[in-house]
């Protein structure tokens, strides 16, 4: 990364290790916004139905990089949702030919679209063992479902019942615990070994649980796990700033339309797909730690699933720029993260290497 007077950060072009790019319409409306500022991202399966199938992964991929404007170089990386009866054969040769990167385990109605999501992790121990010895990637919806578990506890309760389980019968997976929102959770990547990291979404840095409150209900920032207390979001920085490669960029934007999230039931999830780097690079800028920006943004996912590092060089600016207030998506609209706030950083596009 090279900086003067850090107004102008260039940097190793980024990768999104958490991205929801639905389908049809939406895929559409959608997927530049990643693919402008992200060279690959990790593609989640929660479609409806779910990506269960080497042959769904391979045609979702296909109607994704023709939804990908001419000109943007975007690569998505498949992976596949685990159910109580997925075939381990289907995730082996999946990942043999290059379809699936990833499996994940959504816990049975835990999110969108997680219905058809795993009832309990021992069903799929089968499948864990043959990931464990391909080296393919565990990627967790890191929260218990019971009723009973408090709302804010469920990805706590999650650690100490499932994955500690999962981390001690499975010590050679590789497992991405997905958008951490607590100090528990960084407590416990950073103690497992160096097959277990997290990542970590521009709007757990930024708000706390507060923010979904104030001075009324504020639907366009809930998202599941829902934003804690204060010190979790502290710790959160604490981890994302620190170095440490355990910790990498995902996004997790996950794109509602405005209608189906201002409802007497709103679904859970922010998109933050057009301010992702502006919203990460400020968290990065207020801690005082621009020198570990291109670390998180663009090194340790590609260390961690084993890719090569891009090689496209990227340009932020400290310059003001103003966040969208909405996007129109196919005659529907959507409210993104920051929607209207004056931001402090400015997403330039990439260097164009031909010049
Ligand atoms: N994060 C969310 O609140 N929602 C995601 C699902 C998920 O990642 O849990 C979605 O698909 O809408
Ligand atoms: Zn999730
Ligand atoms: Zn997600």
């Amino acid at each position: 990364m090279e900086s003067s007077a850090a107004q102008r950060l260039v940097l190793r072009q980024p990768d999104d290790w958490h991205v929801h790019l639905r389908d049809g319409a939406m895929l559409a409306a959608v997927v530049n916004e990643t693919a402008r500022q992200f060279a690959r991202a990790i593609v989640m399966p929660n479609l409806d139905p779910p990506v269960t199938t080497v042959a769904a992964a391979q045609s979702y991929r296909t109607r994704i990089q023709a939804a990908v404007a001419p000109g943007l170089a975007f690569t998505p990386l498949m992976t596949a949702y685990l159910t109580d009866d997925i075939d381990p054969a289907e995730i082996e040769r999946g990942f043999k030919s290059g379809v699936f990167t990833a499996a994940k385990l959504y816990p049975a109605h835990a999110t969108t679209n997680a219905a058809r999501g795993v009832t309990d992790v021992a069903r799929i121990f089968g499948v864990l063992d043959v990931m464990q010895r391909l080296g393919m990637p565990l990627l967790l919806h890191g929260e218990v479902t019971d009723h009973d578990v408090d709302v804010f506890d469920r990805e706590a309760v999650f650690i100490d019942r499932v994955l500690a389980k999962v981390v001690a019968g499975f010590p050679g997976l590789k497992i991405v615990l997905e958008h951490i929102t607590t100090a528990e959770a960084v407590v416990f990547v950073e103690a497992a070994g160096p097959n277990v990291g997290a990542t970590i979404t521009p709007h757990h840095l930024m708000i706390n649980r507060n923010a979904m409150f104030e001075g009324g209900i504020r639907p366009h920032l809930y998202c599941l796990p829902v934003a804690k207390r204060e010190r979790h979001r502290l710790a959160l920085r604490r981890a994302a700033t620190s170095g440490n490669p355990k910790f990498f960029l995902g996004t997790d934007s996950a794109p509602h339309a405005v209608r189906d999230k201002e409802s007497a039931c709103g679904c859970a999830g922010i998109f933050n797909a057009p301010v992702a780097l502006q919203s990460y690079v400020t968290v990065f800028d207020e801690e005082g730690a621009l020198d570990r920006f291109e670390a998180f943004a663009s090194e340790h996912g590609p260390r961690f699933y084993d890719l090569p590092l891009n090689t496209g060089l990227i340009v932020l600016e400290r310059t003001p720029w103003r966040a969208p207030s909405v996007f129109a998506a196919a005659g529907d609209q959507v409210v993104p993260f920051q929607a209207g706030a004056s931001m402090a950083w400015t997403y330039r596009g990439l260097i164009d290497a031909s010049t």
